[in-house]
């Protein structure tokens, strides 16, 4: 039997009696996204929402903001179909921070999306990523795991790892063989940039309590992140979350035509401010990125205003329920068995 649905779109909750309604029946998934500051990145988070629908997308986009994301951001999330979660920030122990380039401390705060356990399975993209093919599929992945992206060594930003320092890197492991000297090989690696996983009030718990015994590390809860879920963690194709420096340090592993996901985390490649100054942005392969995604950003019939089809009862009356559930007005209580 279907849920009870609210028949009035403009249903007005006048009952100081929280309404009990039967939870949906199937296991709910989204994408989820983090912003933290006043800044430019809501630029960034606007891009993906709208990436997301262009794509075709069955999930909607949470994103989780710090406290210190204005309303004036928040409205704009909202009105392009975002659904806004304000979680708090999370920091390494006060006394170690000096460790975690400053620049990614806040990254921490990432670790609050375990607890959104109202979702069976998430698909977390960092703001500054773009999505150019349905995706969907990896919500089909094995539970269990958790799936990313192999990172690369080669930039400077890993000048104070082994890995650089030698040569090495997972992308071309052949190229220069790791030394017995230095130990075992490091497993593999993750760019915490774009993951799928498993929300779980157990992991979130476990993640916040190990973290105040882990010396924080230069990038921050990437490396944190890596070290927490290397027994269970799987790689996905490069296609899936293309890290910018590939294309001038692998071009071999990847051909930008064909990554379904576009990660601009190199310096100088945010879209939003990307000037062609910095080193490589005067490269085509990214001038043709950065117009893709401007292209996605100024296309107002990807706005979710353009694209809510107001006949699509049964859509509006779950976003209401899940609004007023937010409110404590309604909650859901567990369907009555088929039996
Ligand atoms: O001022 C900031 C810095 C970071 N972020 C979020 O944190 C993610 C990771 O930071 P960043 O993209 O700078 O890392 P990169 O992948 O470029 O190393 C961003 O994509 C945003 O989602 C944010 O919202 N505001
Ligand atoms: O806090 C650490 C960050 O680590 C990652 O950014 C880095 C990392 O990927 C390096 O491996 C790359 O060399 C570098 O370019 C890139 O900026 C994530 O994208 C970001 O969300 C965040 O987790």
């Amino acid at each position: 039997m279907s849920p009870n649905f609210i028949s009035s779109k403009a249903a007005t909750v006048t009952s100081k009696v929280p309404i009990q309604v039967r939870a949906p029946s199937t296991p709910k998934r989204a994408y989820i996204t983090f912003l933290a500051g006043n800044g430019d990145y809501v630029k960034g988070v606007v891009g993906l929402a709208k990436g997301l629908r262009k794509v075709k997308s069955k999930y909607p986009l949470v994103v989780a903001v710090l406290p210190d994301v204005p309303e004036d951001h928040r409205k704009i999330l909202l009105d392009q179909g975002c659904i806004v979660k304000e979680i708090e920030p999370v920091y390494p122990p006060e006394n170690q921070t000096q460790f975690a380039m400053a620049y990614y401390v806040i990254n921490y705060s990432k670790l609050r999306i375990w607890k959104f356990v109202d979702y069976s399975k998430m698909i977390y993209l960092d703001g500054d990523i773009q999505v150019f093919d349905h995706i969907d599929h990896l919500f089909d992945l094995e539970d269990g795991y958790f799936y990313a992206v192999m990172d690369c060594f080669c930039e400077k930003t890993w000048s104070h790892t082994p890995q650089y320092k030698i040569g090495y890197c997972q992308q071309c492991p052949n190229k220069v063989q790791w030394p017995a000297h230095l130990g075992p090989k490091p497993p593999l690696y993750f760019n915490a940039g774009m993951f799928v996983y498993e929300p779980s009030l157990t992991v979130y718990n476990d993640l916040l309590a190990t973290l105040q015994v882990t010396p924080p590390t230069p990038f921050a809860e990437q490396d944190y992140l890596n070290m927490f879920f290397r027994d269970i963690y799987r790689p996905i194709p490069t296609i899936y979350n293309l890290v910018m420096a590939m294309l001038w340090r692998h071009p071999e592993n990847i051909d930008p035509e064909k990554a379904k996901v576009v990660h601009y985390c190199a310096a100088g490649s945010k879209p939003w401010r990307f000037t062609g100054k910095e080193e490589n942005m005067d490269r085509e392969d990214i001038k043709k990125l950065v117009a893709k995604w401007w292209n996605i950003y100024n296309d107002k019939s990807l706005d979710y205003a353009n694209v809510v089809d107001a006949d699509d009862d049964e859509r509006v009356a779950l976003e209401l329920l899940a609004a007023l559930a937010e409110t404590g007005y309604v909650h859901y209580v567990n369907a009555p068995s088929a039996a």
